[in-house]
Order: structure tokens, then sequence, then C-alpha cells
């Protein structure tokens, strides 16, 4: 099933939730809503799940207009962070039961009932709890049974806001690599919410960012990651070290170092800011040739596959944090003790004008 979204709009009293969102959801499609609290992503997918009206804008499921049908005729399933599961039902049927409350000619029979509900409960392997109550369940479990009622319904659509908010990182983590794999085999389109950068870069297919009501920038974890739209993107997606500088007909100052960046030919005395990510600031002992900033080791985090370092460059008056990530094996070649001058510079930098929309740099 494709989703397309037109020039949708939500307002609540005075505050703009949603301004013109457009997008394109493929049929199989895992897409991901990405944007910090209050951004719009919850307001977006009841839209969707038609749970909530736009003011203005339109829906369509496979090319049809369903702004106006009902919930239940668009085939949606629906996981959330606090759709609690019913207490006095057994596990059985809380899974059952979207098919029970089917109109009498659309139900199926009981012993038809029991083959989905069971088929259902292997697949998220629980079938071994089908006797149990929800409060006898792990937060885990009673999210895969959440999982397993949504997909009862056999939904072209699977709707996801925060599943798993709630849990731990351990368990969120599998149940990440075990929804790519849920949604793979049934062939359904999904959409997730999350505010979760890693949660969005590992699972989606495709990454909606949004901000503020709109949408920031619509690519793969790749592009999203390595080509960052605008500044916004840059900061919420991923660590990033925030520069303060000049562009001025294809070269760029920051503090001591001048970069060329034929990017920017034109541009005349611009003042920029410039993005770099810790795994693309160099770091040396010493200088060799090419200029460099002088930095001080703060800080040594060695745990993981990457050295993280904190290091803290005197720039004239103030005093700047920078965070670097080099590989164990240059960590141990060049022998870095907490303390110490090192050189670094970046190897890839973004450069953006400086409208004063930084916020969120660490
Ligand atoms: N029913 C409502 N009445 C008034 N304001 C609302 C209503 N629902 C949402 N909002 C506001 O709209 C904005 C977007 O809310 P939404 O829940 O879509 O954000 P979100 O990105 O999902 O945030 P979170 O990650 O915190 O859930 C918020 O500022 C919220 O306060």
């Amino acid at each position: 099933m494709s989703i397309e979204v037109h020039n949708l709009s939500r307002q609540f009293g005075s505050f703009t939730a949603l301004h013109n969102i457009n997008l394109q959801i493929n049929p199989g499609e895992l897409l991901a809503l990405l944007g910090p609290s209050g951004s719009g992503k919850t307001t977006l997918l009841r839209i969707i799940a038609g749970l909530e009206t736009a003011d203005s804008g339109r829906v369509l499921f496979n090319q049809q207009d369903s702004t106006t049908k009902h919930v239940r005729e668009r085939h949606v399933g629906f996981v959330f962070q606090h759709y609690a599961l019913f207490r006095h039902m057994t596990i059985f049927e809380n899974v059952a039961f979207g098919l029970r409350v089917r109109p009498k000619k659309e139900r199926p029979s009981n012993q038809e009932i029991k083959r989905r509900v069971t088929e259902l409960l292997q697949l998220v392997q629980l079938d071994w709890l089908a006797d149990r109550y929800p409060h006898q369940l792990s937060g885990g479990q009673r999210q895969r049974i959440a999982l397993a009622r949504a997909l009862a319904v056999e939904p072209s659509v699977l709707l996801l806001d925060e599943p798993f908010g709630a849990l731990d990182a351990k368990v969120r983590k599998e149940l990440r690599a075990w929804l790519r794999k849920l949604h793979d085999d049934m062939h359904m389109t999904s959409i997730f919410v999350t505010h979760d950068q890693d949660e969005a870069l590992e699972v989606a297919d495709r990454i909606v960012v949004m901000n503020r009501g709109q949408i920031e920038q619509i690519g793969t974890p790749n592009e999203v990651y390595e080509k960052p739209a605008s500044p916004f993107v840059y900061e919420f997606l991923g660590q990033v070290n925030l520069f303060h500088g000049r562009i001025h007909h294809g070269q760029a100052w920051i503090s001591d170092l001048k970069i060329d960046v034929p990017e920017h030919a034109t541009t005349e005395d611009l003042d920029a800011i410039a993005y770099v990510r810790p795994h693309d600031i160099e770091v040396n002992r010493t200088v060799s040739g090419e200029p460099a900033l002088s930095a001080r080791i703060i800080h040594i985090l060695a745990i993981g596959p990457a050295v993280r370092l904190e290091l803290e460059h005197a720039d004239k008056l103030t005093k700047n944090t920078i965070y670097a990530a080099i590989s164990k094996e240059r960590f141990h070649e060049l022998q870095l003790v907490k303390g110490e001058q090192v050189f670094i510079k970046p190897r890839h930098l973004a450069l953006f004008p400086n409208h004063g929309q930084e916020q969120l740099a660490h």
C-alpha cells in the first residue's frame, strides 16, 4: 500500500503543529518520523491513521483519498507506547480481539481465529505465554504482544508510535532488529515515530526529519547522516562539533585555519558556521606542513571500537570543547595521554550561512 500526504496542515488554537507537510511513502517501505519532542510526529501519524483530522490537505492510500475514510476502513494496525493490553484478557484473547469484534459476516470461525492467533504468537515467539495475563509479562514481551494484536487484522499499513520507548536499552536493540525482520516478512508499509536517532538510522529505509511542524529532510539513513540538508539535521543526528568562521571567494577561515571550499567560490564575506563530525577530526602529534589547530586533551574515553577524545582549543579569548573519535589503532600509534597538546584539523566540514540558528550543538 502506498501512502501520499499532500499539503497537510494542522493548528491547535494559534499553535501550528503541522505546516504544509508533503510526503510519499512507497509500498513495503519502513519509514521513520524522527524529530525532537513537540515537532509534530505523533500528530502526523495520527492523521495518517485517521485518529485525528487535518485542517487542510489530503492523505491518499493507494492513490485513493482516504481523508474521509473511517479508521476501520483504512486497514491500519497501531502500536503505541502506552496502548496498554486489556488487563482482564489472556494474551491469546488480547491478540484475538480485533478478529472477534468484526461484524458477524466478516468474523472468522472460532477455529480459524485459534489458528491465526497461534500463528501470530509463534511469529512473535511468545506462543508459550498464550494463557497468561498482561501483568505476568515483561515490558518487552508486552510490546511484542501489542504488535501481534495489531497484526491480527492483517493490516496493509502498520503505524508505530514510540513502540519501544519505555523499554531498557538492551531490549530496545533486540526489538529493533526484530521489527525490521517482521516488517520485511509481512510485506506491509510501516511508519514509526521515534525521537531516538540510532533507532531511526538502524531500522528505517528512509527517515523523515521533522522540526517545528515542518519536514527538514527526507532521505535514507546514509543521506541524512552524511549529507544533512540543514544545520538542524546536522545537530540533531549524532554528535557534531560546531565552529564559527567566515567564507570568502572559495576559502573558509575557521579560527586560524584556512580551508579551500571551492563550492563557495562566489560567496563574498559571509558569516558561517562549520559542522564537523568527531570522526572527521584528524589528530596529530606534530604539525605536518599544513595548518592545524592546537588543542589539549582533557578526557579520553576508550570504550568500544573507537576512542573518543575531549579536546580543548584555546581560541583567542574563549575555550572551545571539541570532540574527536579515532580508531584504537591510531590511538595506540599516537600514544596519547590526558593533558598533553595535540594538533587537529577537520578532514571534512559542512558550511552553512550563520543565521544564528544553532541550538543543539555539543
Ligand atoms: N490536542 C492537542 N491540543 C493542543 N496542542 C496539541 C494537541 N496535540 C498536540 N499538540 C501540540 O502539538 C505539538 C506537536 O505534538 P506531537 O505530539 O505531534 O509532537 P511529537 O513530535 O510527537 O512529540 P513527542 O515526541 O513529545 O511525542 C506539541 O507542541 C503539542 O503540544
